[in-house]
Parts: structure tokens; sequence; C-alpha cells
């Protein structure tokens, strides 16, 4: 396997007797697009801004192509790293600010004009040239912020929250922006969001952390699919979550026994009976029954408490008799043959095997 591009081996941040990072190790490759996700204050800026230099680790070596860079300088390094920001100077018009970083690099006048004019072009804003900053869009100026860091060719791009300012239709966009100029220029993406749908649409492997410590890394379908704690399940929001106790049911089979009752576990659990634990599964595999189903062994009486429809889903929302409130997604073609209507009961059921146990 390759060396990594940016290997972080035991790294910890305290400010005074505060730890914003606990001790982390995390191996960034080269090319990838890689998202750190988590709620506010969980540590996320703390890890690139220690990445970037501009913050010293408490404990541990950060290496950037093997060498430990802790207390080395940006502009030290052999390694091109740039952090992306939308602070553009408003004294410049727009080939300026992208030419700015080469003039500081003493690159010569010619030179800078042939980049700073193909990356206008790259992200298709060189009909702006020659206007001011202030004369542009929010998407404008991103993509001018994006070509102003781009145009120096690092080798890793660090970016934090870029696109927060930005209005529902114009973040979607500018992540398939983001996700094709990654992909094409092979450059190294670190990008941090508290938005799921951000890190997920765009990132080929996901780093959720909680209160400064890494919960789960993994790609996004890893993540969703298989959380690995009870926080990344709850964080994601797309399972249905029973918390129980681990046994095995009257055929020996390994099981949980809950309060919406027992169900079976996918034949491969080898966690110990007794042992505390919460099963979840994704709420676009439960299925919405009018009678009881037969041959089912995870089946749950619940009442229709509401419904919420997003473009071709739905996701209605039901309650079972031990107040366990469970979600389930589905098409709208899937629920045509369904009497649904808020109060009314239904039985639910799923797979033993597309339950997913995690500890707690
Ligand atoms: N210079 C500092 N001095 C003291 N505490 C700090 C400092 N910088 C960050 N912190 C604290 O460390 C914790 C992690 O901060 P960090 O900025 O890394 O969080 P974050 O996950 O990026 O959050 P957000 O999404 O809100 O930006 C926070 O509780 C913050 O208050």
């Amino acid at each position: 396997m390759q060396e990594p591009l940016v290997s972080f081996e035991g790294v910890a941040k305290r400010f005074g007797s505060y730890t914003a990072v606990q001790k982390m190790d995390l191996q960034i490759h080269k090319g990838e697009f890689l998202a750190i996700m988590g709620s506010s204050g969980c540590g996320k800026t703390t890890t690139l801004r220690m990445l970037a230099g501009l913050e010293a680790p408490s404990e541990g070596v950060i290496r950037l192509a093997g060498k430990p860079i802790n207390d080395l300088p940006t502009w030290s390094r052999d390694t091109p790293m740039v952090w992306q920001s939308l602070a553009l100077f408003p004294f410049l018009n727009v080939v300026e600010n992208v030419e700015f970083a080469l003039k500081m690099r003493g690159v010569s006048r010619a030179e800078r004009q042939r980049r700073a004019e193909q990356w206008l072009e790259r992200m298709q804003i060189a009909e702006f040239a020659g206007r001011n900053i202030s004369q542009l869009s929010g998407g404008q100026r991103q993509r001018v912020a994006l070509a102003r860091s781009l145009v120096v060719e690092p080798e890793i791009l660090l970016l934090d929250e870029p696109l927060s300012a930005l209005d529902a239709a114009l973040k979607v966009r500018m992540q398939s922006v983001l996700k094709n100029l990654q992909r094409e220029t092979g450059i190294t993406f670190v990008y941090v969001t508290h938005s799921q749908s951000e890190a997920f649409s765009m990132a080929d492997r996901v780093v959720i952390m909680s209160r400064g410590k890494i919960e789960q890394i993994g790609t996004p379908q890893e993540i969703y699919r298989t959380p690995r704690t009870r926080f990344v399940a709850d964080f994601l929001g797309s399972s249905n979550i029973f918390p129980g106790q681990l046994k095995r049911d009257p055929h020996g089979r390994p099981a949980i026994a809950t309060a919406s009752g027992d169900f079976v576990l996918p034949p491969d659990q080898h966690a110990a009976v007794g042992q505390a634990a919460s099963l979840t599964v994704l709420d676009t595999r439960m299925q919405i029954h009018l009678q009881p189903p037969q041959d089912a062994p995870n089946t749950v009486e619940a009442r229709m408490i509401g419904e919420e429809f997003v473009g071709a889903t739905a996701t209605i929302y039901f309650e079972s008799g031990e107040g366990q409130e469970i979600r389930v997604q589905k098409s709208h073609e899937d629920l045509t043959h369904l009497p649904l209507a808020v109060g009314r009961s239904f039985h639910l059921s799923w797979s033993p095997a597309d339950g997913h146990l995690v500890m707690e």
C-alpha cells in the first residue's frame, strides 16, 4: 500500500485544560476527497488548522509525505498546501485576485496571466475577469476563490465549510463543481463540513467526529449502512434505533430484547449474550403491512403519526405501543396500495439481514 500523504499519529490538541481534539490517528491518501464532518465544536476546524500549521498539536506527530511537520511552517514544507478562503481582496478585480498568489511567488507577468486565464476559463468566470469583487454573486465569488487557491497548483487543498454561505440550489451546483474539479485535478481535498449531504455526496471517505474524537472513518456507503456507534447512527438520522440486550431466541439464533419486542439479528453476530447494544435498521429497509405478515421474525405494531414528502420519496412516521418512534422511507409508488392515515395501526417488519448491531 502506498505511503499516506498525510498521517496524524496520536495527535491531540488542548487549549489550556480544554481538550479540543482527543488523541487521533488518521491517514489521508494522495488524490482523495476526505470530508471531516461533525456538529459545531467537535474539533473539525482545529484538526484542519493543525494540518495547515496554524495550530501546533499538544501531543503526537503529523506527517506530510513521511516528514514530521508539527513545527514546520506552511511555507517551508515541500508539499504545497493551500487553505481555501472566501475572503477575496476587495481592492483587486477578479483576475488580479487569481494572480495574487503567483505574484507573491515571483512568477513572471506573462506566466501569471496565462495561468490565471486558464483557471478563469476552467471555473467559467472568464467573462468577469475585469469586474470588481463587489459586482459578483455568491456563486461567482466562490468560483473566484477556488481559482485563486488552485492557480498555485497545490497538492492539498484545505476547505472549511466553503459552501455554507450559499443558498440551497447553488450549494448543490457547487458540490458538483467541486467534486468534478477534485476528480480532474487529482488534488487531495480535505473538506470540513457539518453537512451530511455535502460530505456524503462529494467525499471518497468521511471522518465523523464528536466531542474531539473520531467516531468512524469510512466511505459514505459504509458509514450509512454500518454505523459503528450509536452516536453515528443517531447523527445520520437514517436508521431506526432499538436499544436492548443481546440474547438467543428459542431457536438459538442471535437476537435482541428491546422495549418494542424481541428481534432476530443477522446470523453473523458474535457479541456476548447479556450485553447492552442497539439494533439499527435503515428507514429504507422497513416494510409496511396492514395485517401481521406471515413468516416475518421481526415485526412491530405501530400507529401512523405523520408523513413527510421530499421529492419522489415519502417518510412515514409511526409510534409503537411502547412509545418508540419508527420511520419508514418509501417511494410514492410503493405506497399507493396502502390506505395510509394518521392514527391508523400498521405492522412494520424487516428482514434479520437488514438489522445492524451497534454497541453502546
Ligand atoms: N484558540 C482557541 N482557544 C480556546 N478554545 C478553542 C480555540 N479554538 C477552538 N477552541 C475550542 O475547541 C473546540 C473545537 O473547536 P473547532 O473550531 O475545532 O470546532 P468545529 O468542529 O470546527 O466547530 P464549528 O463547526 O462550530 O466551526 C470548541 O469547543 C472551541 O470552542
